[in-house]
């Protein structure tokens, strides 16, 4: 067997950390009590949208989707959609092969370690990262690229995890491509609640004709002192908008009127939420979902994240005519690359992300 490197101890005694259970629990892994740690009790009432009117083009069911969207949108960001198109055998498929991944010995699946400066790749518990506040998951994050010259996906798990993988690529490949069509529709029809006007029609859509946007499988194993810590803590997703496949375990929180409220799983949904890209493009009208994850003693978790981003250096800004009808531009213009490049080196997502990423970008730029 190949040695490992002191690196690879470091990261494996952490790991062994997070999957046995302890009488110490490891202090990386707490998390401060503030007043956004209180548990969460409700669940949340969202609305599921059923997309098979809009997605074959009926006028009234795409009014009342729309209608649905513009107020999950308004009030948080948050909602979850039916009869969206993805084929929910190739989701079981894609989940099972993501389960098999993170049983498999932590000297394989370091293999394909998260690299420094690399989003993509394994990660335990970000513990290569960060010190403190570590995240209660393991994670693999790849990359899709919409209309790129390659398959990157399944060059990833080719190359990068080995031939034993060529199959989870082909399935996981397949998988994105048709998330991203879904993500491409949803883009759409938040065009219709905006109310853009025609004259910008698929202003959203184009934006990510050749979109670079990150995937990501997320692992939470159970943990003895769930109250200590967090599977994800605080946070509003950087990017577009995410689409989420869960299993039937749960831990998924938003924060509306003021309170932690859970999310039911829900097994023919996705679910979807407004991220800090869309919040700035619709010029602050739609929120950006503050989420967390919450772990359990009892059973792990595995959820698929899809995190629809553009072309790094595509520049984003509000449609004309939405700033227009707020009296005032919300927001510099500003490049994916730029934001991306925040959240990995000088701010880690949380709640305030966009607006700390807004005066870093205003000051470096009057420098
Ligand atoms: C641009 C990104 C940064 C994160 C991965 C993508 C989209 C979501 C972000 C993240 C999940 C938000 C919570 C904190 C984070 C550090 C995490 O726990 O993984 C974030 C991701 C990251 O920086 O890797
Ligand atoms: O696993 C989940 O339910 C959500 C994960 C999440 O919020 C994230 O990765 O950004
Ligand atoms: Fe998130």
């Amino acid at each position: 067997m190949e040695q490992l490197t002191n690196e690879d101890k470091t990261i494996e005694s952490t790991m062994i950390l997070v999957q046995e259970t302890y009488d110490h629990f490891p202090k990386q892994f707490i998390w401060p009590k503030d007043h956004l740690s209180q548990t969460s009790s409700e669940e949340l009432n969202e609305h599921v949208i059923d997309l098979q009117g809009f997605l074959m083009n009926d006028k009234e069911a795409t009014l009342h989707a729309a209608n649905l969207l513009k107020e999950s949108c308004l009030s948080h960001g948050f909602f979850q959609v039916v009869n969206h198109g993805v084929d929910p055998g190739l989701l079981e498929l894609a989940h099972e092969h993501g389960r098999t991944f993170f049983k498999r010995p932590i000297t394989e699946k370091l293999k394909c370690r998260q690299k420094e400066g690399s989003i993509v790749g394994f990660s335990c518990a970000h513990a290569q990262r960060f010190r403190e506040k570590l995240p209660w998951k393991e994670l693999l994050t790849f990359e899709y690229h919409e209309n790129g010259p390659h398959d990157v996906v399944e060059e990833f798990f080719n190359v990068a995890m080995g031939a034993q993988y060529k199959e989870t690529g082909l399935i996981y490949q397949k998988l994105c491509r048709s998330i991203n069509k879904l993500a491409l529709d949803i883009l759409d029809l938040l065009e219709i609640s905006l109310g853009v006007d025609g004259h910008n029609h698929n202003y959203y859509r184009q934006l990510f004709e050749d979109s670079v946007s990150i995937v990501r499988c997320n692992h939470y194993p159970q943990c003895n002192k769930p109250d200590l810590t967090y599977g994800v803590g605080p946070h509003c997703d950087p990017n577009t908008l995410t689409i989420l496949y869960q299993d039937q375990v749960g831990g998924l929180e938003v924060f509306v009127d003021n309170k932690w409220k859970s999310v039911h799983p829900n097994r023919d949904a996705l679910v979807v939420n407004i991220g800090d890209t869309f919040r700035a493009l619709s010029n602050g009208v739609y929120k950006s979902c503050l989420h967390r994850v919450s772990v359990n003693s009892f059973k792990p978790r595995l959820s698929l994240a899809f995190f629809l981003c553009p072309k790094g250096d595509r520049e984003l800004k509000a449609p004309q005519d939405l700033v227009d009808k707020h009296g005032r531009k919300r927001y510099p213009d500003f490049k994916w690359e730029e934001l991306l490049q925040f959240t990995q080196k000088n701010h880690r997502a949380d709640e305030n992300t966009l607006e700390e990423f807004t005066k870093w970008l205003l000051s470096s730029k009057n420098e």
